[in-house]
């Protein structure tokens, strides 16, 4: 777009110069109307696995350095809509809806070959607010759990944005695991009033089967000068030298994946041939009170007309609500139940794969490790199919 329009260049500006002197939640910075989105954050979960059958593969490649690759590729794959779908649908990054305490958000994706992949996301906590997900393919015995928060720095001309948790990839048939770490993130262009983000420095995956990937960022002016781009090696875990698979391009675009001993290009992806599974979402007068878009309707309807007095009204109403249900809680002593995941203190799989790149989990700084509760899902199926519903 072609940033902000000249209406709003000034309201545009003194945003800017309230980023400057901010600091807390990126949440609770109010922005000018035309940067909101009626997208709760809680939504983004979904972006882990918009090409079902690419986040399914790993699971039907009998060689395990091969495996590891492909779930490269996967994480590779979903950057573009992590990071540049709000620009791609509406101009530019926007500020998403911020979720309440236990706002869910559930979908589905049907895939000829895939089969179905269900999403489950969960708002487990508001202060600070953080994310818990887990997206399940039974088919292929594949389940991603993950959670996150954001920990915002402002400066004049941009906002840095650490990634607080980190995502863990299982394989049934292999019994495999990979530890996901989350990349930092910068907004570039804020100045110009058309936002976008780019990724810093390097992530890992770490898998259980003794492979590392590791993935490096750098935006313009790097190798290749262009925007979001990217450089991944997969190599036997501590041996970063001995390289078996190198790849790189375009996060936001296409990338070329080539094996590092013969320099032969061995596989690539391009989102421009890998068209996006939309996800289905049940329509809002079937959905749980507490479901994001029937939650924020009243509210996404008015941003969605430009009417900033009923955005207002609307979002007080919630929020009014939520400190209603704080207080209750607190004075009889309990705290709001998660219904989808649990607080955990240890997770050895996490911690030895952790171990293996030196990854610190930051759970003071999200409330905790968060890990999806299989025995609560399964509880809530139960009651389901008693009561019928
Ligand atoms: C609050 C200040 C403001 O409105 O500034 C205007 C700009 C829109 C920049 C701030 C917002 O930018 C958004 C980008 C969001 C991240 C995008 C993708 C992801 C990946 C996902 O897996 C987890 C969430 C995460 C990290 C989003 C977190 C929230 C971000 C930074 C929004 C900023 C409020």
């Amino acid at each position: 777009s072609a940033g902000v329009a000249a209406a709003n260049k000034s309201t545009w500006s003194s945003f800017l110069k309230s980023i400057a002197s901010f600091t807390g939640d990126l949440s609770s910075l109010t922005a000018p109307p035309f940067i909101l989105s009626s997208t709760s954050l809680v939504e983004y979960s979904s972006y882990w696995a918009e090409h079902p059958s690419i986040f399914v593969a790993p699971a039907s490649e009998p060689d395990p350095a091969k495996r590891a690759l492909l779930v490269l590729k996967w994480f590779l794959s979903t950057l573009k809509q992590q990071y540049c779908s709000r620009n791609e649908k509406l101009g530019s990054e926007k500020k998403p809806l911020n979720p309440f305490l236990g706002e869910l958000f559930l979908g589905k994706w049907e895939d000829d070959d895939a089969g179905a992949t269900e999403l489950i996301s969960e708002q487990v906590s508001h202060h600070p607010p953080v994310t818990a997900y887990t997206i399940w393919n039974e088919k292929n015995g594949i389940r991603l759990q993950g959670y996150n928060g954001q920990k915002a720095s402002f400066s004049v001309r941009t906002i840095n944005v650490k990634q607080i948790g980190h995502a863990i990839y299982h394989i049934g048939a292999y019994n495999e695991d990979y530890l996901i770490t989350l990349p930092s993130l910068h907004i570039e262009g804020l100045v110009y009033g058309a936002p976008y983000v780019e990724l810093n420095t390097y992530t890992y995956i770490q898998s259980s089967s003794g492979y590392t990937s590791k993935i490096s960022y750098s935006g313009k002016g790097w190798v290749s000068g262009k925007k979001n781009s990217f450089t991944a090696t997969v190599y036997p875990e501590g041996k970063e030298k001995d390289i078996l698979y190198s790849v790189e391009g375009q996060w936001n675009d296409a990338f070329t994946i080539r094996d590092a001993k013969t320099k032969t290009e061995i596989d690539a992806y391009s989102p421009k041939t890998s068209q996006v599974t939309p996800l289905t979402v049940a329509p809002l007068d079937q959905q749980d009170e507490l479901e994001s878009r029937r939650a924020w309707r009243a509210v996404a309807e008015a941003i969605g007309n430009g009417d900033m007095e009923t955005t207002g009204t609307e979002k007080s109403k919630i929020e009014n609500e939520q400190r209603e249900l704080r207080k209750k809680e607190k004075e009889e002593g309990r705290e709001w139940e998660r219904r989808y995941f649990g607080r955990v203190e240890t997770d050895e799989v996490f911690d030895q794969l952790a171990e293996k790149i030196g990854y610190q989990a930051e759970a003071d700084k999200t409330g905790g490790v968060w890990r999806w509760d299989e025995a609560k899902y399964q509880s809530l199926l139960k009651d389901d199919r008693e009561s019928g519903s």
